[in-house]
């Protein structure tokens, strides 16, 4: 029997500091996410980090928090009750990090005698710290305590013409009724190394501006081509005038150098440049998170409107919306009859 688990990244279990910890302490020990040699990593993570991380992380998880629980889980758990209303098979839900384990999910679908299962890792783009752990851990899992079950992958599916069509007929339906000068796509960052360390020909990605936009194998595993051609593909779909729409990188941790440019940078350029009604576009989540709600939606709109900005909007992510679901439904179909994946 065919099954589907659907994995996020995950939540703590209350916008709590005492909560926040734990939960962060998992997220940054993942060796592909600070990925140092393991005493260091300690030594950051647990020496200086978690110090005063979670405490400032709790205080942004309390503004965005619904009664219901974290909305990045809730949005999930939602998106999940619609797709099982789409499809037979057996569907699942897993968290990388914190509370609902990619084991858990796992064992639910093991207890409904699912032997094969397709592995959705929900972000549309690969990176090691995001796509790239998720599929590891869920490989570990299954090779310790489900020796029998056979793992399919979902693609990242940033490219899918499918996707790009739901994702684009989100953002004009945003877009309607707002008078704009300038739509940015933001992107969750990554540190600089970290697309270097995943390119596999060792010299294609060199960030200097122009290796992104030349063909190559390495773009199956950077994170910075596959954002930069989101925007370029939905803004091709939607005709959006190549002056009107940049894109950015979000959510960066001190130290190393990230991917370029900032988007808190960007806020306080676009006004000064005249762009004073900007639309935010947040395409590497496909649903609603700390990173969407507070950082861009309240955090990003207060910056902007500092630096002189006067009309600000956030395009929510695809969520639990129909025609997100419908298609995740469809390409399960596909798998399911014809062993057929997108991209
Ligand atoms: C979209 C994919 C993501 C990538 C790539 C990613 C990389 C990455 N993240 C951190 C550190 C943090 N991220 C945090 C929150 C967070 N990150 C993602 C997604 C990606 N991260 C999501 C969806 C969320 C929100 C989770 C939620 O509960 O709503 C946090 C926690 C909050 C905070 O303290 O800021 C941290 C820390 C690193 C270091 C990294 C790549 C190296
Ligand atoms: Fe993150
Ligand atoms: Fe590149």
């Amino acid at each position: 029997m065919k099954g589907v688990l659907l994995v996020n990244l995950g939540s703590p279990d209350s916008p709590t500091a005492k909560d926040v910890k734990p939960y962060l302490d998992e997220f940054l020990m993942d060796g592909r996410v600070i990925d140092v040699p393991p005493l260091l990593r300690n030594l950051l993570v647990r020496g200086i980090i978690l110090q005063t991380r979670p405490k400032k992380s709790a205080k942004a998880y309390s503004k965005i928090w619904w009664e219901e629980g974290s909305p990045l889980i809730v949005i999930s758990e939602r998106f999940t009750k619609k797709l099982r209303l789409q499809t037979e098979l057996p569907i699942a839900l897993g968290m990388r990090y914190g509370s609902g384990s990619i084991k858990e999910g796992l064992e639910e679908l093991a207890d409904q005698n699912v032997e094969e299962v397709l592995l959705v890792p929900m972000y549309p783009h690969y990176a090691m710290s995001s796509y790239e752990t998720v599929v590891v851990k869920a490989m570990e899992e299954q090779q310790a305590h489900f020796p029998k079950m056979k793992l399919t992958t979902m693609p990242a599916f940033y490219r899918s013409p499918e996707y790009i069509k739901v994702l684009s007929e989100s953002i004009a339906e945003g877009l309607k009724d707002f008078e704009y000068d300038h739509i940015l796509f933001s992107y969750h960052g990554i540190p600089e190394r970290h697309i270097r360390k995943s390119d596999p020909t060792k010299f294609h990605c060199k960030i200097d501006g122009s290796c992104c936009s030349i063909n190559s194998v390495a773009h199956h595993t950077c994170y910075r081509h596959q954002c930069y051609d989101t925007t370029e593909l939905v803004k091709a779909h939607l005709g959006l005038p190549e002056e009107k729409v940049s894109s950015s990188f979000q959510s960066r941790l001190a130290g190393d150098p990230w991917l370029k440019p900032y988007t808190d940078y960007e806020f306080e350029r676009f006004p000064k440049e005249g762009k004073k009604r900007l639309v935010v576009i947040t395409p590497a989540f496909v649903s609603d998170c700390l990173e969407t709600l507070e950082e861009i939606a309240m955090e990003g709109k207060e910056q902007f409107e500092e630096a002189g900005g006067e009309d600000y909007k956030h395009i929510p992510c695809l969520n639990d919306s129909d025609a997100w679901v419908t298609l995740m439904a469809k390409w399960i179909h596909e798998w399911e009859r014809e062993e057929k994946l997108p991209i």
